[in-house]
């Protein structure tokens, strides 16, 4: 459901009847409107300042963003009556940067203004996510600086006072000064030209030292041996032969004890298929189930390289030449990705180093200064650093694209673009590139070509785009209205079991999550509007169980791997099936089982009929009567996956090309282009 649509939602008059009975009983007075409150759960959650939060709360729900910070337990719905409820709500959209507001960009702030040119220094205030890049490639959809609304909710949230309608309004990230050279940035002292913007002064804690931190890993589940059953495809010339054992491989010992130590025991298929493949220098677009190890498959090898190669490791110099440069589409994913590569380079030269957006830029230069062999980044801070020369890219060997239909795809695509005609950058033949997902479209596999040798292998585990087969999947045909009754009734008898509830907007993931909590369901969300601070603690709560429940957006859909995720709910469905296919893919990883209920709308979601028939019986999983009925009406001849078209990539592309597809081709795609909704819901 789009963005319009919820809010049609929450407005509708009918809708009182809709307002669950504990937000009637506790907004039956306050005319003023302040209607919501929190208390503060313990006195970390003062943290960030107690009149900001507390005051940001009271006022704060009309934002609709934000709300509470380390889960929802403990926030309250205060004075006020229901309708002050509702409008309060409302109007929190219409005057502080709604998602249709910000997609229209409206007033000053543009963003990535000046086009690349080396350093597209607006960048750093951008979301990793990119998906704004997608609502107009190089305009921003972020709020004006100046204010076109009160800015009041955030305002006060930082305490400051100092001025009105900052973006997003932390002290601790943003400081709206007196004009646009405030917008500065801390390391150079400013950015360059007429950027504006606010200047971001997260700093993340680092990670933990010790070892046992560094190798905390979690079980391989009951069908971890079950994935030696998939079938596997290689295509392309001259592939070199799998390995079945780490032994085979012929690693290093430091990397063999790390490996031990992670507690590896067994190749997954995609390792076993990908590991000699990059070891023997060929490019790789590699496609397997969500949580089979596809990290790994790409970490283990350039780092046997690096080893081999007498990598030393870099010292402290202003500009660092990495040999290997790892993209991935967030925030969190990428900083996973860089914990995966620092515990496979434990005891080695090889320096990593992880930078990315909603973080101070002097923190991520002084990171990468420090020496850097790895650098995991996501695209928009990756471009600023080079831009600010702090990064030479002479030396790359190794280009990764985590996630790599989604940093084809129009989101990411032409950065991506940028980075390999950057000048210095190796070209495709003098470098290995690497790609890895769950998912490859037909047509984003096509785009793949212009950064890959054109005698690349092309790995498919199982179907390419399929669903992970130990992630039991239901779909429950639930209209828009009676979601957040189901909700709770699922949750009530999940009980403590970690669950991630994805729905579309952002504004809705906040809305969802302090309904739950108003439920007593401990609950948190992760989505682009909350403060990169908001979005590590919220994952941190989530991870340690002590907010069982995570709302999100499309942000945390891919790569992210979090222990003991027993469900998912996709309270809305996602757009395409591929965005469905990595949601679920959160549980069930890694040969554990998980389960995931999807409510479709058939309102909003008879698109999707067709390729989940498809997804759920090559999965084998049960159809619903309906669900088939619904597909079959809405049948299209030639098939489209998605409301958008395009054909489910089940093999190589190139076969088709060349007419000698031996897989079966028919299925389903998700788009090449993330939609507006999709792109609503990532930043
Ligand atoms: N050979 C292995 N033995 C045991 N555990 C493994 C092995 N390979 C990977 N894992 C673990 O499996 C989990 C999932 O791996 P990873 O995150 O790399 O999956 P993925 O294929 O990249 O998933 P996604 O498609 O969701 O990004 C991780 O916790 C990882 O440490």
């Amino acid at each position: 459901m789009g963005d319009e649509d919820w809010e049609a939602e929450i407005i509708k008059p009918h809708m009182s009847s809709y307002v669950p009975v504990f937000e009637k009983e506790r907004y039956s007075s306050g005319a003023n409107g302040d209607t919501f409150n929190r208390t503060p759960a313990s006195s970390s959650e003062m943290d960030d300042g107690p009149s900001g939060r507390d005051h940001f709360m009271r006022s704060g729900f009309a934002s609709g963003r934000s709300l509470g910070n380390r889960g929802f337990s403990n926030n309250k719905f205060e004075e006020g009556d229901s309708s002050g409820f509702w409008r309060r709500y409302q109007d929190g959209n219409d005057s502080e940067a709604s998602g249709s507001s910000r997609r229209g960009g409206r007033g000053g702030f543009q963003g990535r203004r000046g086009g690349f040119g080396l350093g597209s220094s607006n960048s750093e205030y951008e979301q990793d996510e990119g998906m704004q890049r997608a609502g107009g490639l190089f305009g921003s959809r972020r709020p004006t600086l100046s204010g076109a609304g009160n800015g009041d909710t955030y305002q006060s949230r930082s305490g400051s006072g100092s001025g009105r309608g900052g973006y997003k309004g932390l002290n601790e990230e943003v400081i709206t000064g007196s004009g646009k050279n405030s917008w500065k940035s801390e390391a150079e002292g400013g950015e360059s030209g007429d950027t504006q913007g606010p200047k971001v002064t997260y700093i993340p804690p680092p990670p933990p030292e010790d070892e046992d931190s560094i190798f905390a890993h979690y079980q391989t589940g009951i069908n971890f041996d079950k994935y030696d059953t998939i079938l596997v495809e290689v295509s392309g010339h001259d592939a070199p032969p799998a390995i079945l054992t780490f032994e085979e491989a012929n690693l290093c010992q430091t990397l063999n004890n790390n490996i031990a130590k992670a507690g590896y025991t067994k190749l997954t298929p995609v390792q076993k298929y990908s590991i000699p493949i990059i070891l023997a220098g060929r490019d790789l677009m590699a496609c397997a189930q969500t949580g089979s190890g596809k990290t790994a498959a790409f970490l283990l090898p350039i780092l046997a390289h690096m080893m081999r190669d007498g990598i030393t490791a870099s010292r402290f110099k202003d500009l660092q030449e990495p040999e290997c440069i790892i993209v991935a589409p967030t925030r969190e994913l990428i900083n996973q990705i860089y914990l995966e590569a620092r515990k496979f380079s434990f005891g080695t030269c090889v320096r990593a180093v992880v930078i990315y957006g909603g973080t101070q830029l002097g923190h991520s230069i002084r990171q990468i200064v420090q020496g850097c062999n790895i650098l995991c980044a996501t695209p928009g801070r990756l471009m600023d650093i080079i831009g600010k020369e702090k990064i030479g890219l002479r030396q790359v060997k190794y280009l990764v694209l985590d996630e790599a239909d989604r940093m084809l795809d129009m989101g990411f695509g032409p950065e991506m673009r940028k980075l390999i005609s950057c000048p210095g950058m190796p070209s495709k033949e003098q470098r290995q590139t690497l790609m890895f997902s769950a998912t490859f479209p037909e047509e984003i596999q096509k785009l793949a070509g212009e950064f890959l040798k054109s005698d690349y292998l092309f790995v498919a585990v199982g179907q390419v785009g399929g669903a992970c087969r130990d992630v039991q999947q239901t779909i429950l045909q639930v209209g828009q209205y009676s979601k957040r009754e189901k909700l709770v009734e699922i949750l009530r008898n999940i009980g403590d079991e970690r669950t991630m509830v994805f729905v579309e907007t952002k504004k809705k993931a906040d809305f969802i999550a302090t309904f739950l909590c108003q439920e007593k369901i401990s609950t948190t969300s992760i989505h682009g509007d909350r403060e990169q601070r908001e979005r590590e603690q919220a994952l941190g709560d989530f991870r340690c169980g002590k907010c069982p429940v995570l709302v999100a957006t499309s942000v945390a859909a891919r790569g992210l791997d979090i222990e003991n995720v027993q469900h998912v709910i996709n309270f809305d469905l996602p757009s395409t099936i591929d965005e469905y296919v990595h949601r679920i893919g959160r549980t069930g990883r890694c040969g554990n089982t998980g389960r995931a209920i999807s409510f479709f709308d058939p309102e909003s979601d008879n698109h999707l009929a067709q390729p989940l028939v498809k997804v759920l019986s090559d999965a084998q999983q049960d159809v619903p009567a309906w669900l088939e009925e619904i597909a079959f009406s809405t049948y299209v001849p030639g098939f489209s996956g998605s409301a958008r078209g395009n054909v489910f990539a089940s093999v190589d592309t190139r076969k088709n090309y060349q007419g000698k597809n031996t897989l079966n081709t028919a299925g389903f795609s998700s788009s090449q282009a993330p939609n507006p909704v999709d792109d609503e819901s990532w930043d």
